[in-house]
Order: structure tokens, then sequence, then C-alpha cells
């Protein structure tokens, strides 16, 4: 790749994508590597600038050192946090545990300073900042000037603006500090003066090529789940190499309401792709009857799109490849599954765990970007906005939003409460053309197995129950219930008790995450 690139070295923060993103969102490319990057490597990255994160330990007790050597290769430093006070230990200066730790507002106080030119909103030398640390650096290191402090904290910035060597005590990556944003693109543009040629356009015309000269003449497979990741992977390679692209789209009879439709009327009469249809719901529902534990039922699902698969790929000789719409996060996620032992909550479904007689290479073109930037992509290779910016949609579907046994039945009566709620949510449409469709990250019904008594038309009912979820959340990993307006709610129940037959009550889920997870299962 020929752009300008900045390299965030992470020590172990909880937010260190959030780097990557801001500075993705000044049009520079950016990558995430591990706080030890070998000092070869890093110089055949050739970053304009290195910015550290921030982590939970103290530097003068941790093995958590970077090579000291990328302090005098010359190129733009940004310290934040954890990343400050490794440099000021590391060049000399001195870093001391507080009596207290500050966590959350705080104000600094700027003196003139290269790094924080040109960046103040309404008040002149003065930051709105998010802080999370105890240690704070004390003492500074050669050549370097404090340029901002707090109350607590006496070196809230320091800089050796000769050197480019910058340090930040608080958190500029969090959206909680006002002008974050902008010191980090002064930094990245200004600073190490790295060009913003990070765009949509030029990604395509280098991810084609790439694609292109990696598959040759091969041919090439992907799972296509109608969701945003595989539906953007498939335009994106379909792009590049047109008819050697086959998707293999799975019906396991746990889809939303005409999803199957929808998916073959997009991609294979619209774009032109071939796309195989493969209904393999009977199979699903024969290996799922009588199972009850949601992690079981999990396992079944993952294993039998394995199986699809592997006969699909098994029916094309020239395949060489599987594509998959991995993207950044899941690339982050699971280098850090392997070295933390995390509770696992759940076994998610993905097509990663193929076999090995499968004999497919992994074809990863969204592997660099983040979810808005895939949505970004698909809307510049033509997919329309509403199928780019959908809700996501678990690959085992409706099977873990039908509590325990998964049934034909069930998943019908399931499939139309769902329609209803989510037609309902985008009907909300305001002034600026926004629903609560958009104002919802994740929104869906679940079928509760178990039977209420009701009185329709004078007569007495004794039915299913619905539940409806719809959450909030800018990453999945936490998340809080929509305050959806009780009228809107009103009009969903009383829909979905008159138009489908089998559902007499409708309840609402007001619980967050933690303590819940979004799905039920
Ligand atoms: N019904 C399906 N048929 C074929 N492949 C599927 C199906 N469901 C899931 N997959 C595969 O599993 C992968 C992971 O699913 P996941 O839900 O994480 O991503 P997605 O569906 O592409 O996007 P989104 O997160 O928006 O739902 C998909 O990219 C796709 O390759
Ligand atoms: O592709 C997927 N395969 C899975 O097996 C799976 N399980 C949960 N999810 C999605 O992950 C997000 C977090 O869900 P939970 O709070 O329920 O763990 C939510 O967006 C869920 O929809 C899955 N996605
Ligand atoms: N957020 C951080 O980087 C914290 C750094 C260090 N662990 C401290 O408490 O000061
Ligand atoms: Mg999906």
């Amino acid at each position: 790749m020929t752009q300008d690139k900045i390299l965030i070295l992470d020590f172990g923060s909880q937010v260190t994508q959030l780097i990557a993103r801001r500075v993705r969102e000044a049009h520079v490319y950016s990558e995430l590597h591990p706080y030890d990057m070998p000092i070869a490597d890093i110089k055949a990255f050739a970053p304009k600038g290195i910015i550290l994160s921030g982590g939970p330990n103290s530097v003068y007790d941790s093995d958590y050192q970077a090579d000291p050597a990328i302090l005098d290769l010359g190129v733009p430093i940004l310290g934040i946090c954890y990343g400050m006070q490794w440099m000021a230990h590391t060049l000399g200066g001195t870093v001391s545990p507080g009596d207290q730790r500050e966590f959350g507002y705080a104000r600094v106080e700027t003196e003139d300073s290269t790094l924080t030119q040109e960046i103040y909103d309404d008040a002149p030398n003065q930051l709105d900042v998010w802080m999370s640390h105890g240690d704070k650096v004390t003492g500074l290191p050669e050549g370097f000037r404090r340029v901002g402090h707090t109350p607590s904290c006496p070196i809230a910035i320091m800089e050796h603006a000769d050197k480019h060597l910058y340090g930040v005590q608080f958190h500029p990556e969090v959206t909680h500090t006002k002008q974050g944003s902008a010191l980090i693109h002064r930094f990245v543009l200004d600073i190490a003066a790295a060009k913003p040629s990070w765009t949509m356009p030029n990604y395509i015309d280098e991810a084609v090529a790439k694609i292109r000269q990696q598959v040759g003449s091969d041919e090439v497979i992907l799972g296509l789940s109608g969701g945003v990741d595989s539906s953007v992977a498939a335009a994106l390679i379909h792009r590049a190499i047109g008819n050697q692209l086959t998707c293999v789209f799975v019906d396991h009879g746990l889809l939303r309401y005409k999803e199957a439709e929808m998916v073959m009327d997009m991609f294979a009469r619209n774009l032109g792709v071939n796309v195989i249809h493969v209904d393999a719901s009977g199979e699903f529902m024969r290996k799922l009857a009588g199972v009850t534990d949601p992690e079981q039922k999990r396992k079944i699902i993952g294993a039998e799109f394995v199986e699809v698969f592997q006969q699909e790929a098994g029916k094309r000789q020239n395949a060489r490849w599987l594509a998959q719409g991995t993207i950044y996060p899941d690339v982050i996620e699971s280098a850090g599954a392997k070295t933390n032992k995390a509770h696992a909550i759940k076994s998610h479904h993905n097509v990663g765990g193929l076999p090995e007689t499968l004999n497919l290479s992994l074809l990863e073109p969204l592997r660099d970007l983040f979810k808005d930037e895939v949505r970004q992509l698909g809307v510049a290779l033509g997919l329309p906005r509403e199928m780019v910016y959908r809700h996501p949609f678990p690959g085992p579907g409706l099977g873990v939003r039908i509590l325990g046994e998964v049934k034909r039945e069930y998943a019908d009566l399931l499939r139309r409460a769902d329609h209803i709620f989510i037609e309902e949510l985008r009907n909300t449409v305001d002034a600026e053309g926004v629903s609560w469709y958009d104002n919802t990250s994740q929104a869906f019904a679940v079928f509760l197995p178990v039977k209420s008594v009701g009185v329709m038309g004078d007569g007495r009912t004794y039915e299913y129950v619905v539940a409806l979820r719809a959450v909030v959340t800018s990453d999945f990993m936490t998340a809080h219930w929509a305050e959806l307006p009780y009228s809107l709610l009103g009009r969903v129940s009383n829909r979905i008790i008159n138009e489908v037959r089998g559902i007499n009550r409708v309840v609402y889920d007001v619980s967050g995450k933690p303590p819940a997870t979004i799905e039920w299962e």
C-alpha cells in the first residue's frame, strides 16, 4: 500500500480501537499492533507517526515495555496515558503512584504548545478531557516542557517539540474529551504530516487490484448471509473477479421474513452475482429436534453450516478460496482472545473452524476495516443504503431467538411478529428522515414457548408470548435497552396480537448488557 500510515502500539487499554478510528476519521490509514512489535517490523511498516496507547499496568513495575529504539527513529510519537508514562520513564523522567486515582472529567489549562495549537473550541488554553489513571509523571525527562496541567495532575501534557515527542495524561480518543478528535488530527495531519488519502474510492481500487492478484484465475466461494459484512465482501469481490465468485446462501429455516427472496433479488437478479440458494431447512430442523440447550443448539447449527459448505465446495474443482466478511474488530478480538482467558458466554457461530479437508485458502478483503467503513464501502459499491445500514443478524438466526426447542411452527410465528416490529420501527420517520430503526442498533422479537391466557372477541385464548428487544450500543459489548415511545410499543403489540394468530401477549425487554446479553440465548 502506498499511503501514509500511523502505527498504534497497544499497551492493553480497553479503548485502543478508538485511537485507530479517530486516525482513520482523519482519512489516514492506521494499524494496531502489540506494544512489543519488533523494531525491524516497525521500520518495515514505515509509519509517519506512532501513537502509544494507555494500559492497565504501572510502568515502574511492568513487563509492558516497548523497544526504546522507537524514540530514536525520528518519527513523531504521541503517548497517551500509560504511553506517556512509558515515554517519560524510559527517557529518564519520573513516574509516581498518585495518592488518589483520577477518573472522569477534568479541565486542563494549557500553555503555549505545538500539540494543542488550533484545537480549542471556545476558550483558548483550556481543554475538557477525560482522565483514567492512578500514576502520573512527576519529573520531566530532559528536553521536555510541561505544556498542560490540572489541579491534581501537574503534568497533563508534555512535549519535546524538536524531537516531535508528545505525551498526554488524558484520553483524546474517547468522545468525552471534547477536543480529542482535533488533537489526534493535529498530531496525525500537521505534526506527523500524513497525507489524508485513506478514502473509499482509493480503497476500492487497491482492494480490487489486490484480490485479482491474489486469486488469479481460481474460483472463490463465499458464504452469503444477507448481513452487512458478507454482502459488502460479495459486492467487492464480484467487482474484482466477476463470475469467478460463487456465493452460497444457506436457508436454515431460521431466517428473517422474506430474507431468502431479498438476498436472491438483490444479488442474483440485480447485481448479477452467482448465488446458490441451498434450502437446508429440513436437515437443520431434523438435527435440532428435541434439543433445548442453547450451547448445544449453537454447536449443531455451526456444524451443519460447515456440512453444507463442504458439500457445495466439493462440487467445484477450481474452487481454491473461501471468502469471509471478517472485519477489523474480529481480527483484534480474536488476537485478544488468544491471550486472555475470558469466560466463554456464548460460542459464536461463524464459518471459521472449517475442516482442513476442505483445502481452501481464506480470502478476507474487509479485514482492515471497521464496521462504519464497511458500510461506506458498501454504499460506494452501489449496494442500497437500507441493506448496508441493516441491524446485524446472528448466524444461528431465529435459532437463538426461539427459547428452548426449535420448531418450524415457532419460527413461522416469530418471523411474522419480528417483521411487524421492524416494519413499525421503520415507519416512525421524523422530519430529518431518521426512524427508530436508525436510532436503535439492533431490534428483534423473541419467541417464548410458554402460553398465557387472554380474551379476544369475548372468547378465551391460550397462546404463546413474544418479547420485543431493542438496544442501543456502539460496540455490542455493552448495551442499553432502547427507550422506545409507549405509543410505538402499543402499536406493535396490537398488530402482533391481531395479525399473528397463536400469539396473545407481547412484552418488552428492559434489561441492559451486562447483566443480560443482547440475544436471549
Ligand atoms: N445463512 C447463511 N448462509 C451463508 N453464510 C452465512 C449465513 N449466515 C452466516 N453466514 C456466514 O457467517 C459469517 C458471519 O456472520 P455474521 O452475522 O457475523 O456476519 P454478516 O452476516 O456478514 O454481517 P452482520 O454482522 O451484519 O450480520 C457471514 O459473513 C457469512 O459468511
Ligand atoms: O454472527 C453471529 N453469530 C453468533 O453466533 C452470534 N451470537 C450473538 N451474535 C451477535 O453478537 C452481538 C452480541 O450478542 P450477545 O450480547 O447476545 O452476546 C449481537 O449483535 C448478536 O446478534 C452473534 N453473531
Ligand atoms: N489508562 C491508563 O493508561 C492508566 C495508566 C496507569 N495504569 C495508571 O493508572 O496511571
Ligand atoms: Mg449476520
